[in-house]
């Protein structure tokens, strides 16, 4: 029997019944002693996984339930000898229909003819891109590593993607090679932006320059900004939470399948690591749900998408948890703002992809398209 030790906040951990013995932890901290015995860590993106963690442990797998891998020095793994897996695509629905329902309650009114700057076009990026395709609007999709355009969209600079009416970030978080993120939209990229814009980052803080941002913001000149992620987590800055249009505290990909589908990605990498045949299936999640409402326009499409999630409750979650009031006042400690902020997540509602769906009502032909790539199903 394998010894696992696993973030806390993984669901589905009896996927590992037989294969190992699991002692579940917090990932922030986690504490290093606790690796003395164990021959597989699991985590998600708040726990640094390097050298200096590992080296004199018995560990020799690690995975991650998580999309990104930026917290994990693959390099260090790498030279010790340790296995690696992480979870690709996973929360990609989860953070697509987050973005869907920024787009949809942001104020222009006809969106069908507006751009969207995707920058980042792998499994998030493409899932957006078919999304707000569906809406009528045109995608300007920046990425340096693709060479040819994904279904529908057209390949643009960064300064071309970055002139359309909506901007997305999907990218990781990477510091070195030909094409780093670390602060892509620094400055004067922001600044170049104006008050106009839909800004959405539910990539990762460092991604954009908070300090920046928040001078803009300050002076008005700012974009309309919808934020996941931040700069300092777990530490979210009241004032730039003030200023938001949005924010909520890395949630964009908490789907309850998101997150299992995680798990349940690293059960099969640490099956096949390990010699053992993957015969549990993913576990049966969505629950049936019928909406007999019609839908012809946004304010009732909104009304669909907030019976499974609305995007007001992480904001109105997380302005409770930094102190902030409609005043302005924040009046919590740094301790308070990042204890609450871990503890949002931990305590996540369930939150289910739209998927599955049916739908009684009568959809407009207009967003029937939508509704499709949701994976609604039309029982009408
Ligand atoms: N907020 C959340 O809950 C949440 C959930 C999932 C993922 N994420 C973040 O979103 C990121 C993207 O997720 P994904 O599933 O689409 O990852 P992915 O690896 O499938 O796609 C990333 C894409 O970004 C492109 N890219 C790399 N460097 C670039 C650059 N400098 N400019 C433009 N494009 C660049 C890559 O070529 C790739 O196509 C993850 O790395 C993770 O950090 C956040
Ligand atoms: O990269 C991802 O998949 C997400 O950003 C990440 O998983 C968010 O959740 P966490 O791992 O921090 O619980």
């Amino acid at each position: 029997m394998l010894r696992i030790v696993a973030d806390e906040n993984m669901p589905a951990l009896s996927l590992f019944d037989g294969i190992g013995q699991i002692i579940t932890t917090p990932g922030r901290p986690l504490e290093r002693a606790l690796l003395n015995q164990a021959d597989v860590l699991l985590v998600r993106s708040v726990t640094q996984v390097d050298g200096a963690l590992l080296e004199g442990t018995p560990v020799r797998f690690v995975g991650s339930a998580t999309i990104g891998t930026d917290h994990v020095a693959l390099d260090e793994l790498g030279q010790l000898g340790v296995c690696f897996a992480h979870a690709p695509g996973c929360n990609a629905m989860a953070v697509a229909e987050y973005v869907l329902q920024a787009i949809l309650s942001w104020p222009p009114g006809e969106l069908a003819g507006l751009s969207v700057g995707v920058i980042g076009m792998g499994n998030v990026g493409r899932r957006v891109s078919a999304l707000v395709q569906a809406l009528g609007m045109k995608v300007l999709a920046h990425d340096p590593w693709l060479e040819q355009a994904p279904a529908g969209a057209t390949l643009v600079t960064l300064a071309q993607a970055l002139a359309a009416d909506v901007i997305t970030l999907h990218v990781p978080l990477v510091d070195a090679g030909p094409h780093p993120t670390r602060h892509l939209l620094d400055g004067p990229r922001l600044a170049a932006l104006g008050p106009q814009r839909l800004l959405i980052n539910t990539s990762r803080g460092p991604v954009v320059d908070n300090t920046a941002l928040l001078a803009l913001l300050r002076s008005g000149t700012g974009p309309v900004t919808v934020l996941d992620v931040w700069e300092t987590e777990p530490l979210v800055p009241p004032a730039l939470l003030a200023l938001a249009a949005s924010g909520s505290p890395h949630v964009a990909g908490y789907s309850v399948e998101g997150k299992t589908r995680g798990t349940w990605m690293l059960y099969q990498a640490l099956c096949q690591w390990c010699g053992e045949a993957a015969s549990r299936p993913m576990p049966p999640l969505a629950p049936s749900r019928q909406w007999p409402h019609a839908i012809t326009d946004t304010a009732s499409m909104l009304a669909w998408l907030h019976a499974g999630y609305r995007l007001a409750d992480d904001h109105q979650r997380l302005c409770e948890v930094v102190g902030l009031t409609p005043e302005g006042v924040h009046y919590r400690s740094e301790a308070e703002r990042a204890a609450g902020f871990d503890l949002l997540r931990k305590r996540y509602p369930a939150r289910h992809e739209m998927a599955g769906w049916q739908m009684a009502g009568a959809i407009a032909p207009a967003w029937q398209p939508v509704l499709s790539q949701l994976g609604a199903v039309l029982v009408r």
